[in-house]
């Protein structure tokens, strides 16, 4: 049976965190995450947690400046302080919400400079994750939607890891932005197996429900189950209505 987390980024977003959670259960995911959870108590969002019996599977530190565009800290060169106060904002709410991974945001930038300083925060950023049982993920994002982000494809994210040399921090493998990015979903799944940390799905090219759209997602569950992947698999997407209809749930479980 294939499982599903819903992200609570983009599902019941208009709602409170606490309250998402347990829509989340009532409507059958198996676990849930998250985008920048901060502005809610993490007492409360415990609470939900333990109410509904989901694990938080992940959330993302923060943005920076959004106003001014920023979109991730820890590949900007000179803003390593900025970043590594975020990743430890992260790593605390975590904590105490007993969140499982950590998307540690690059930001808009490149260069061999950008590399150095992410690569830099990334060992920062596990080091103190792993005293805690924590995973970093990284995140490739399309270049339609994230122009100009410093991590675009799983192959430069590979280099990355490489680099990086901690065993807690793995790739977010998000079929969206590698549909459309590199293609190829089934074999690069496979082939980058042993990396990924975790794994989100929507329909490519609008990002609303996972049973529409230019990707076979029936085909990629039955690829991940003769893998044997068996986590939770997140629902990224945005719903196409607005409001939230989770019917799609029952034609891959
Ligand atoms: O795919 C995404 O956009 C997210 O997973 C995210 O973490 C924020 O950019
Ligand atoms: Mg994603």
């Amino acid at each position: 049976m294939t499982k599903f987390s819903a992200n609570l980024g983009f599902l019941w977003n208009d709602k409170p965190l606490p309250e998402a959670i347990k829509l989340a259960h009532q409507a059958g995911y198996s676990a849930v995450e998250c985008h920048w959870p901060y502005q809610f108590d993490a007492d409360e969002v415990k609470a939900a947690l333990q109410e509904t019996g989901l694990t938080m599977l992940g959330l993302n530190t923060d943005r920076g400046d959004v106003a001014k565009g920023e979109n991730g800290l820890s590949a900007l060169p000179g803003r390593e302080a900025q970043a590594q106060a975020a990743i430890d904002q992260a790593i605390d709410y975590a904590v105490k919400t007993n969140t499982l991974n950590i998307h540690v945001m690059a930001g808009f930038s490149s260069g061999v400079e950008a590399e150095k300083t992410f690569i830099h925060n990334l060992q920062y950023a596990a080091d103190r994750a792993k005293l805690h049982n924590i995973n970093i993920l990284i995140e490739p994002l399309n270049h339609y939607d994230a122009p100009d982000y410093f991590l675009q494809t799983s192959e430069q994210a590979k280099g990355i890891l490489q680099q990086v040399k901690r065993d807690n921090v793995k790739l977010m493998f998000d079929c969206y932005h590698l549909q459309i990015m590199e293609g190829d979903i089934c074999r690069r799944l496979e082939k980058l197996m042993p990396i990924i940390g975790h794994i989100q799905i929507a329909s490519v090219p609008d990002r609303q429900e996972p049973n529409t759209g230019e990707l076979n997602y029936a085909y990629v569950f039955s690829k991940l189950k003769e893998l044997g992947y068996s986590k939770p698999i997140g629902a990224e997407y945005k719903p196409k209505t607005g409001s939230v209809d989770s019917s799609w749930l029952t034609e891959y479980r």
